[in-house]
Formats: structure tokens, sequence, C-alpha cells
């Protein structure tokens, strides 16, 4: 179900304009990010989509209809809504909370529970934390109530306020993940509010950056808007690292990936070695290197191996492979099939080559 900001002005009695003249349409089955300073009119945006607020001027379009032809609280029933905090209710079970809307839908109760419980394991929640209160979660687990509750209203459009915000950054992506896979699988019409630009690249099938006085700055997909930013406030705002993020959405055509000599644990290695030696499992999976003038006494054993550099799977985004050879103590980025086996190597010089001889 597409929505579609036509010409969306929000005027608010004291004055401010939070958001002015806004277009845009967001595709149906898409998350779609809307990410800006503080101020900048992202939650005003969100909140003219069930009326919450009304528009001052422009339109709003849910799958081509007009909100305002819709009861707001109809509306609000066919869409699900998470906001920062998880806004849970404090008194009721973690259970009955997500049971909330499909019962006042009129679904029976048991159903209604039965649901819940589905969801909850959807959104990677364990059963037996169905039965505390809010206040005996941790704050991830509490966001992810709080999807489960949204999800539970079964409507194609889901709106989100700042979800994650409230977590520290390893829970925030282990949340950001999750909502991905679960949108893999549901493929909700998602708008997404962050102020943060890389849970807006990672999330986001489309982006739009808005600026102070709720103007639209760009509309695009993350590529488009860290590779091209239209202006100078989108290119400082999306910051000056943006080449390398920007790298996560750039192929990995023109790498040769070079032969890489290695040896297997349980092996037994002459001497003291002159360079710096992969050392790999009996599947050929690396684990870890041997470092230069190092000797081994007897067989090669996990012991003797410095450990370190993070793997690039072959095929996936260049970004990953300069990861790899940066992080590598050999300087050199280990390359793996999809089954983990190495297949070769890289470094950031021939990876940096190929990025300088690109258009
Ligand atoms: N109910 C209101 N009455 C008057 N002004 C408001 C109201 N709600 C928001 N504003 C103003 O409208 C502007 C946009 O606010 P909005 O909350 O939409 O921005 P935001 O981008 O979501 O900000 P934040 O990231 O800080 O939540 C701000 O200047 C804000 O002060």
């Amino acid at each position: 179900m597409g929505i579609e900001f036509r010409g969306v002005t929000k005027q608010y009695p004291g004055g401010t304009v939070a958001v002015d003249d806004l277009s845009l349409t967001v595709e149906d089955g898409t998350i779609t990010v809307f990410v800006g300073p503080s101020g900048c009119g992202k939650t005003t945006s969100l909140r003219m989509i069930n009326r919450m607020v009304e528009p001052t001027g422009g339109s709003v379009l849910l799958d081509g209809k007009d909100v305002r032809e819709s009861d707001p609280p109809v509306l609000r029933r066919g869409i699900g809504y998470v906001i920062q905090n998880a806004g849970l209710f404090p008194h009721r079970t973690v259970l009955d909370n997500v049971a909330t809307v499909p019962l006042l839908s009129g679904w029976g109760k048991r159903k209604a529970r039965e649901r819940a419980a589905e969801l909850l394991d959807t959104v990677g929640l364990p059963a037996e934390l169905a039965k505390r209160y809010p206040a005996q979660l941790s704050g991830g687990q509490q966001q992810r109530v709080g999807v489960a509750r949204a999800l539970a209203a079964d409507s194609p459009v889901l709106l989100m306020d700042e979800p994650f915000s409230a977590v520290d950054p390893i829970v925030r992506e282990g949340l950001q993940d999750e909502l991905l896979r679960v949108q893999s699988q549901l493929g909700k019409t998602i708008v997404f509010v962050t102020h943060d630009i890389d849970e807006a690249v990672r999330l986001g099938d489309k982006v739009a950056v808005m600026r102070v006085g709720g103007k639209l700055a760009q509309y695009g997909t993350p590529a488009d808007v860290l590779r091209h930013p239209v202006d100078d406030f989108v290119a400082s705002f999306v910051g000056r690292d943006r080449g390398y993020r920007g790298l996560s959405f750039v192929d990995s055509t023109g790498v040769e990936v070079k032969d890489l000599a290695t040896v297997e644990l349980g092996e037994q290695v002459s001497g003291p070695v002159q360079d710096w030696l992969l050392a790999v499992n009996a599947e050929r999976q690396p684990r870890g290197w041997l470092a230069p003038e190092s000797t081994v006494e007897g067989e090669l054993a996990e012991a003797d191996l410095v450990a370190g550099g993070s793997l690039y799977q072959q095929g996936t985004a260049i970004r990953g492979a300069l990861d790899a050879a940066l992080s590598s103590p050999a300087g050199l980025g280990v390359v793996v099939d999809d089954d983990g086996r190495v297949v070769g190597a890289v470094t950031a010089r021939q990876i940096l080559d190929v990025l300088e001889t690109r258009p």
C-alpha cells in the first residue's frame, strides 16, 4: 500500500512551519526513512499519515485515497505505530500488550493471545518473557515487544518514530537486523524516522533527508544520497566519511583476488617462516595467522596463531574487502567463498587503485 505526500505543509498554531510543501511517494512494500536534524519536521510528517496531526496544506494519500476521508480511529487501527521507548502499557503483561490490537479488532481472547505469542517469536523474543511486565525487560527487549505489537495489527503500513534510539549501538544493530529480516518476510510499507544517517542508510530502500524548516533536501536511494549529495547541507549531514560508507553499495568488479599461501593446522612447519602465513582448518577455513620469524614446535596449533582480520566474502560490496585488508595483521584481506573457505587475498592498495580508476 503506497503513501503519497502531495504538497503537504504543516504550520502549527504558534506559527512554526514544521513541514513545508513536502511531496514524495513511499512505494508499496518498501522502507522509507525520514532523516534529518532535530526539529526538521520528521515526526510531524509521520503523524500526518495516521492523522495524529492534520496538514494545513496539501494532502496525504494512502493507497491513492486521501486520509481525510477515513475516520481517524479506523485509519489508525490499520496502521502499525512504534515509538521510542516502545510506549508499552506498564500494567499489562508482554503477551497482553501485543494482543491488545487483535482484541480491539474483535478477535477472541484466545486467538488474540495465540497470535501475540507467534509475533513474539517473529521478533526474536523467547516465549518465557511473555508473562513478564514491561519493566522486567531490557530496553532492547521492550523495543522488540513494541515492534511485535505494531505487527499485531497485521496492517500493510507501519510507522516507526525513532524506535531504536534509546538503546545502545550493539542492541540497536540487532534490532535493525531483526527489522530487516521481518520485513523480508512480510513486505510491509514502512516509514521510519531517525536522526541517525547510519541507521537511515542501513534500513532504507529510500532515504528522505529533511532540513530544519521542514523542507525536503533530497530523496533517493541510500547510495544516491551518499554518493551524490545534492548540496552542502546534505553533504555535511551524511558526513565526511560518506566516501567510506558509500563503499557499502559499490561492487568489487575489477578487484583481482591473488593466491595466498596457507598452512593447515596439525601440519609440521619447518624452520622460522619468512612471511605472514595463513593457517586454515581441514575445510580450508581461516583460523589465524602465523607471524614472520615464528617457529613452531611440532604440529601447528591454534595457540601458535595471531588472530585477526575480518573476512571478505567474494561477490559482496567492496567495503568488506577494504575492511578485511585493513584489519588483517598481514595487510592481506582474506577472501572466502559462501562456505567460508579461503579463495585468496586482496590488499588495500589494490582496492584503492580500482576505486581510483573508476568513473
Ligand atoms: N504541537 C506542536 N505545536 C507547535 N510546534 C510544534 C508542535 N510539534 C512540533 N512543533 C515544532 O515543529 C517543528 C518540527 O517538529 P518535529 O517534532 O516534527 O521535528 P523532528 O524532526 O521530528 O524533531 P526531533 O528529531 O527533535 O523529534 C519543531 O520546530 C517543533 O518545535
